[in-house]
């Protein structure tokens, strides 16, 4: 999970995806803050307002008046219908010729009947890698000719999932926190792998594939996207193509890559029946070329509708006064909240540096010791559960980009359908609170912004951008480096409709933090240490993370004010497995954690001094060792007076620590502590001893076990093989448990 620090993965973005294209009927320029109007409502294909031809198709949004432009509509020239009589290189010609036209013919006649069934790309997705290679999908499938629409776990119901609704599903998932369903998906997956009678088939005659992503690193490594699907196939769907899981360790695109590419052809024969033979197959061939067709499905934008009067003003009103009282006295009867019905912390929140330098940091790194009182809440948590907030976007950056836009901020409007955005809403609600402005820009939000540039030039160069051809050039300067602010800067006449913005802008998902706390000690106190990310970007501007300055912001407001928080909404994450074992006096542990990484050991160690004053005096003790790196003992030493006493009154019975930078001595990392000490961690795992490893994945993690198989050699007389399949068997049995993080993309 999030964990200690920053809890964001680099997206894995999936190269080589087509435009989207759509069509977007141009209209009455609208009136933020006053009357009814909607925009972003697509036209039927040929329509005079059509996009052109992708790579350089425009629109024309409401409000911005972005030009349909007709010479971008490249209609390809009609071919012959027979080939003429000739010889030599004319005859040649003229058989490229009617071989082109046979094959467009063919197309055609597939493409209609691709819409025959439509289907969905059905993502749980937590940081929003799957939701991207979803929007991706979906997009290179309409393009192909499918009915295609990505969908949000959270827009689809268990019930009325079936059949006649949802004939043909390509399933894209994820695992977050200990193997846990990702917040979109939480719903569904409850609902599937519920016990019902093996007879029950509600998914009967669904059809349906599967790509799963995940992290080896993670001890339940693709748990989610393999319950999802075995309950699919036990709940009656049936799997019209191979399904495929896609490691980060490994690298996720050369795999999902080749699974797309096959993805197409198995597409084609479940939706319209006809079998994707092999070459010269109609079928093949519709799904092959590209684009097959004018007007992708859906070829519509949400439908935005402004309002005004009455509607506006409560609309107003209502926001002012959220959260509501009822949401704020909300009590979940066994103190299970979610990012959807949080539990709003309301009393002042505490907060202190954990790093030198207080505010200013040091060296460029901070670290925030936060404190929240849930009392009353009724939330009971554990060592190795983690919290989750939902923030708030920068209200500066909100500003500039409304400001870029020509949005005003207090205009309202209704808009159904998108699972984050709440109808009615306002426009600075919606770009405060629902959607994410500063993470690094996805290739789908690209893609959907380039038609909506009024230049030609600026828009076939977007265009390029979010193409297969600009994958390297997308790389270089956009991914991890711009966010939308950036790129609507780089682009100035982009001007994309806020029913674009809406669909195309990940939701600001709720980040979740390492409990530091333990409910024997602090009660109904939650914890967390977080990293405050501030990093120059390659612009040479100041980019500072969403929810870790928001949380610092308000906690420093609150702190020292003692006023209320202003209602911060808060829920719980269980850990499946990264707790503390359940006899803490009696079993040995080994944890591992620099950085924010030890954060949850301070609540491990806050449990097992507390059972510890309650051991008999004769109690089997076991080992507990604590390995924890930073940069310098005086710089980022995180809760070190607090491990110093554990280690000191036998709560700790070794801490171990790794400094890397400190001037005069060689850098050091947990890893080579591991080894220094071998002979004593190999003595603990020999007396059963569990490890735990939390922190920047990295390679962190894989140098920690590397060393860990190291000392097994070494110290405990395993070969290679052999250590490597000790640690496996720890593993499976739970008794090597890992929880790390990515923060390279900065964006927390
Ligand atoms: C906090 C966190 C916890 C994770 N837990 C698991 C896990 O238990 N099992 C697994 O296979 N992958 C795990 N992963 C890896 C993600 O499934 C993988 O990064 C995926 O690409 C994320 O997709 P998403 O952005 O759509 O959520 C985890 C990643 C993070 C950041």
């Amino acid at each position: 999970m999030g964990l200690g620090g920053v809890s964001l993965v680099v997206g894995g973005l999936v190269g080589g995806f087509l435009l989207r294209r759509k069509k977007i009927k141009a209209k009455k320029p609208s009136t933020p803050s006053g009357s009814a109007n909607t925009e972003g409502v697509a036209t039927s294909p040929g329509s005079a307002s059509s996009v052109g031809s992708v790579g350089a198709g425009a629109g024309a949004g409401a409000n911005h008046g972005a030009q349909a432009s007709s010479s971008q509509s490249s209609a390809p020239a009609p071919a012959p219908a027979s080939a003429p009589a000739a010889t030599g290189g004319s005859a040649l010609l003229a058989q490229m010729k009617a071989r082109r036209a046979a094959q467009s013919s063919s197309a055609k006649k597939s493409s209609s009947n691709l819409k025959a069934k439509p289907v969905f790309v059905l993502y749980a997705s937590q940081t929003g890698t799957c939701r991207e290679i979803a929007k991706n999908l979906a997009a290179e499938a309409s393009t192909k000719g499918f009915q295609a629409k990505a969908l949000d776990m959270r827009e689809v119901n268990f019930d009325n999932l079936s059949v006649a609704t949802h004939p043909v599903l390509v399933l894209v998932t994820s695992s977050t926190g200990d193997g846990d369903p990702p917040d979109n998906a939480a719903k569904l997956y409850t609902k599937v792998r519920k016990k019902r009678p093996a007879s029950e088939k509600p998914f009967a005659g669904i059809k349906y594939t599967s790509l799963g992503l995940g992290d080896s690193n993670y001890t339940r490594f693709m748990h989610v996207p393999r319950q999802f699907n075995k309950k699919f196939a036990d709940l009656g769907a049936e799997s019209f193509y191979k399904s495929v899981e896609a490691d980060e360790v490994d690298g996720i695109e050369p795999i999902i890559e080749a699974w797309t590419e096959d993805l197409w052809g198995a597409l084609t024969f479940v939706v319209t029946g006809e079998k994707p033979a092999g070459a010269g197959d109609a079928a093949a061939a519709a799904a092959a070329a590209l684009p097959a067709v004018a007007a992708p499905w859906p070829a519509q934008l949400p439908c935005v509708k402004w309002l005004s009067g009455t509607e506006h003003d409560t609309c107003l009103s209502t926001e002012a006064k959220a959260p509501a009282r009822d949401a704020i006295q909300y009590r979940d009867p066994k103190g299970m909240y979610s990012p959807d019905e949080p539990f709003f912390v309301t009393a002042p929140i505490t907060c202190r540096y954990l790093t030198a330098g207080g505010v200013k940091g040091v060296n460029g790194r901070k670290v925030m010791h936060v404190e929240l009182d849930v009392a009353g809440s009724g939330i009971r948590y554990n060592p190795g559960d983690a919290v989750g907030v939902s923030p708030e976007n920068d209200p500066s950056l909100v500003d500039s980009v409304l400001s870029r836009l020509g949005l005003n901020a207090d205009a309202t409007f209704m808009c159904e359908g998108i699972p984050h955005v709440p109808c009615p809403c306002s426009v600075r609600h919606v770009f405060s609170h629902c959607v994410d402005i500063s993470g690094a820009l996805k290739k789908s939000l690209v893609r959907s912004l380039a038609p909506f540039c009024k230049k030609a030039e600026e828009r076939s160069r977007m265009a390029h951008l979010a193409s297969k051809d600009g994958a390297k050039d997308f790389e270089k300067h956009v991914a991890n480096h711009d966010g939308l602010l950036q790129i609507l800067t780089a682009f100035p006449s982009c001007a994309p409709p806020l029913a674009c913005l809406l669909d195309a802008l990940p939701p600001l998902a709720p980040r979740l933090y390492s409990l530091t706390s333990a409910m024997c000690d602090d009660g109904e106190r939650l914890s967390a240490a977080l990293s405050v990310v501030e990093y120059a970007a390659k612009d040479g501007t100041s980019r500072r993370g969403v929810a870790s300055t928001w949380l610092e912001r308000v906690a420093s407001a609150s702190s020292s004010s003692s006023s209320p928080s202003g209602a911060i909404g808060v829920h719980l994450r269980k850990s499946a497995g990264f707790r503390p074992p359940v006899d803490v006096v009696g079993s040995s542990v080994i944890m591992v954690g620099p950085g924010t990484g030890v954060a949850p050991y301070r609540g491990f160690l806050k449990e097992r001094k507390f059972a510890l004053t309650s051991a008999s005096a004769d109690a089997t003790r076991g080992d507990w060792m604590l390995f924890f790196g930073c940069r310098h003992p005086e710089e980022d030493y995180l809760y070190r007076e607090e491990f110093e006493k554990h280690a000191a009154d036998g709560t700790l019975t070794k801490l171990v620590t790794a400094f890397s930078r400190v001037d005069g001595q060689p850098k050091s990392y947990v890893q080579h502590r591991l080894k220094e000490l071998g002979k004593d961690v190999n003595a603990a795992l020999a007396r059963g001893a569990s490890i735990f490893v939390c922190g920047d994945g990295a390679g962190m993690a894989k140098d920690v076990r590397a060393a860990f198989a190291d000392i097994m050699v070494t110290h405990g007389e395993m070969t290679g093989g052999e250590a490597e399949m000790a640690l496996q068997k720890m593993v499976s049995d739970g008794r090597y448990v890992t929880e790390v993080w990515c923060d390279e993309a900065h964006d927390d």
